[in-house]
Parts: C-alpha cells; structure tokens; sequence
C-alpha cells in the first residue's frame, strides 16, 4: 500500500507539473495553437492518477472486506462453539453473552487500528518523497565560512578549471580552463552558443563546484568564502532577467533588507527606469509587474533588473546579455544604464552585441571548454585565421 501511496502521488505531481508549466506558458500554447493537444496531454495525465486512485481504491476496499469478513466468521465460531458448550451446559448463556460483547469490544478495536494503519501507509506514500527532498544534504552549503570584515578588491582568476553537469558526467563542458580577470576590468566572454558562457557563470557564483581546478577571489579559492558573503558582493543582470510577482519597488529592492526611497529612485534613474516608471506605470513605484514580471516589456524587465543590481552595488558583475533584439531606442539606454552599472567593477559578460565586445577591455573567447583567443577587439580582429575574427564575420556572436 506504501509503494501504491508513492506512485499515486507522483502521478499526481506529474499531472500538475503538466499544468502549472502549460499554464504559467499559456501564450506560447496559443501561438502555436497546442491548446486541444496540451488539454489531451493533461487528460491523458489525470487518466493515470485515476487508474492508480482506482487501484489503490480496490486494494483498501479488499483489505478492509477481509478483516470484516474474518471479524464475522469470527463471531460466527464463537456462537457456534459456544452454543454447543451452552448445550452442553459447560458455560451459562450470560458467561457466553459477557465472552461475547468482550471479544466485539476488543475486535471493534482492532478493527480500528487497521484503519490506522491503512491511514498511516497513506500518509507514509505521501510524506515519502519529502522526505527525501528534506533528507538531502545539498554538496554547496547555504551558508559558512570566511567572511572578510571589508569587500573584495575583485579579481578575479579560474584556475585550470573541469567541470560538467551533474546530469551529465560524460560530457565535459568546461575543460582546463584557464582565466585570470584583473580588479576594475571589463572581461567580455565571447563563443559559439552552447559553448559554456553562461556555465562560467554558474561557476563564478559558485552554483556549481568544478571537478578540477579552483575559481579565485582576490587569491583565495571560493569555496573558503561564505556563500552570502561571496553572493553579496557578485551583481548579475541575466539574459532573461526574472522578476517577481509583487510590486517595481519590491522587485528593485530584492537582495536588500535595508534601504530608501531616495536610493531606489536614484538606482532608477541610473538605470534609465525611472522615466518610464513613473510616466507609463499607473502607480509608480507600486505597480504590481505581474507572475514573473508578464505585465512588463523585455527592455523595462531589463532596466529593473540593473536598477537591482545597482541598489546591491556589488563589486563585481555578472552580466548576461538578451540575445533578442530590442528596438534602437531600449537598445541605446540600456547600454547607457550597463556602462554606469560597470564603472569602478571587475565585469565579465557573456556578450552578443558588437557594442560590448568592442567596449570591453579584452575578449576572451571561448572554445571546446578552453580560453582559445583572449586580447582587446582590435588585437584579436587582426590575427590572420583567427577565431574570434571567423565568428565575427559569419556573425555568430551578435545578434
Ligand atoms: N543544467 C544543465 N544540465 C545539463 N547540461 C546543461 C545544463 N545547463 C547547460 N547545459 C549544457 O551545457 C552546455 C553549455 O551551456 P551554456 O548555457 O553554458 O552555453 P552558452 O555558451 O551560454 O550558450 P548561449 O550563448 O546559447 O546562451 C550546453 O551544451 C548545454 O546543453
């Protein structure tokens, strides 16, 4: 009944997981006109959770028919036999009636411990998997460890760095990396997609450990520093930035618990959100930007997640540039905002656009999980057969 309990609720969260995702996607669905085969899909699920709820209907239905039908056997002996000893006068009609309603008490009782025992399974099939979830040791600790008084000066180096998903040991996406990012440097990380970019990042801020090698902070390996601390100090502004359901002020102010109003609209001008904020947004600061930030353009989704990373003001960035092309006009103030945003930090980029790359202090270009190519946009463009002069003209690198 356990390993029924189990299954039945895994069922169960797969029929949901079906509908949460298709749900929380519901425009993809309809561009693309998939709402009968996602209705069916979702069917098709709920067909499964009903046969196993069937299934495991059946098996408690079974059990409880045969402790019933063993309790009235049961009774059915006793005055059997005992009608007989009453016949043959060895016991009194009260002796066999008090044996009687003691052996109903007592099997009542017992009656209902198996009942007990069916809701514990249940609860057990269902506790299970959290448990579980509860029971792992994550291999990164939340937080611990050294926690220097003042900030980093930010450099930054990857040390013959190996590394690929736990999911997949077999395919190394990062193979003895070598990198080193000087304090107040802008790094712009360049390649072909899929080629480990954002993975880098990943491992910057200590997401995922290496296999091989180390990933320093000012000369001390990551994993001594306290994941918090070392979090504090690390902005990122991702490709798709990811914004809360709540209000533009809640969003700009996720990652600190302590701040002004003055701060926030100043953070917003820096970023070039603020006009839009409070000129096309019906309350301002205070209006709700919707599940995941869907009642926002990408370009103003964009700008609060920079307005973000400047209230942290952290010592280094992460950024992760949209592949998508915005209009001209969001194009040209979030480069705007990014260039204030990177003044005075050590910044890499995953970058897309030719106006960061050849912003950047030096290219470092990326390929078969190794730093191939890594000088200033000019120096790269005039070596003869060079790769980052071959992508840039097949013009894989911007978008
Ligand atoms: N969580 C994950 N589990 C397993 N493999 C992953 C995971 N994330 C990424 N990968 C794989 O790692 C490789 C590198 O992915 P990554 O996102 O770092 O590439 P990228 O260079 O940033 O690409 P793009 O420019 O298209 O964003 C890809 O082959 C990808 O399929």
């Amino acid at each position: 009944m356990v390993v029924s309990g189990v299954s039945f609720m895994d069922s169960l969260a797969a029929s949901n997981q079906v509908a949460e995702e298709r749900i929380s996607n519901i425009r993809t669905v309809k561009a693309f006109s998939q709402e009968k085969k996602e209705m069916f899909q979702y069917g098709e699920k709920m067909h499964e959770v009903l046969k196993l709820s069937v299934k495991e209907s059946l098996m408690r239905g079974l059990f409880f028919a045969m402790t019933g039908f063993a309790g009235n056997f049961i009774i059915i002996s006793v005055l059997y036999s005992g009608g007989l000893l009453v016949s043959e006068q060895a016991i009194s009609v009260g002796e066999l009636s008090s044996f009687l309603l003691y052996a109903a008490y007592t099997g009542v009782s017992i009656g209902g411990l198996s009942t007990f025992y069916s809701d514990i399974n249940r609860g057990l099939g269902a506790s299970s998997r959290i448990w579980e979830i509860i029971d792992r040791k994550p291999s990164i600790p939340i937080s611990g460890g050294l926690k220097p008084l003042t900030g980093p000066k930010g450099d930054i180096s990857f040390q013959n760095i190996v590394f690929s998903y736990p999911n997949r040991p077999d395919a190394p996406i990062i193979n003895g990396l070598n990198l080193e990012i000087p304090s107040g440097q802008r790094y712009a990380l360049v390649g072909h997609s899929g080629s480990g970019k954002s993975t880098l990042g990943h491992l910057l801020l200590r997401l995922y450990d290496p296999q091989n090698g180390q990933i320093c902070l000012d000369k001390t390996d990551i994993k001594i520093y306290d994941p918090v601390w070392l979090h504090s100090h690390i902005g990122v502004v991702s490709q798709e930035p990811i914004l809360f359901s709540g209000t533009v002020r809640e969003n700009i102010a996720y990652g600190r618990e302590q701040f002004t109003e003055n701060e926030i609209i100043d953070v917003a001008k820096e970023a070039n959100a603020y006009d839009f904020i409070v000129n096309k947004f019906p309350d301002g600061f205070n209006t709700v930007v919707g599940e995941r930030g869907v009642l926002l353009s990408g370009g103003q989704k964009q700008r609060i997640a920079i307005s973000r990373a400047l209230l942290k003001n952290p010592k280094i960035l992460l950024l992760d540039e949209a592949t998508s092309a915005l209009d001209a006009e969001s194009e040209k103030l979030i480069q705007e905002a990014l260039q204030r945003l990177s003044k005075g930090r050590t910044v890499l980029t995953i970058a897309h656009r030719l106006s960061t790359i050849k912003n950047a202090d030096k290219l470092a270009v990326l390929f078969n999980g190794k730093i191939v190519e890594l000088d200033s946009y000019d120096a790269l463009m005039s070596i003869e057969n060079g790769l980052f002069k071959k992508l840039n003209k097949n013009q894989i690198l911007t978008s």
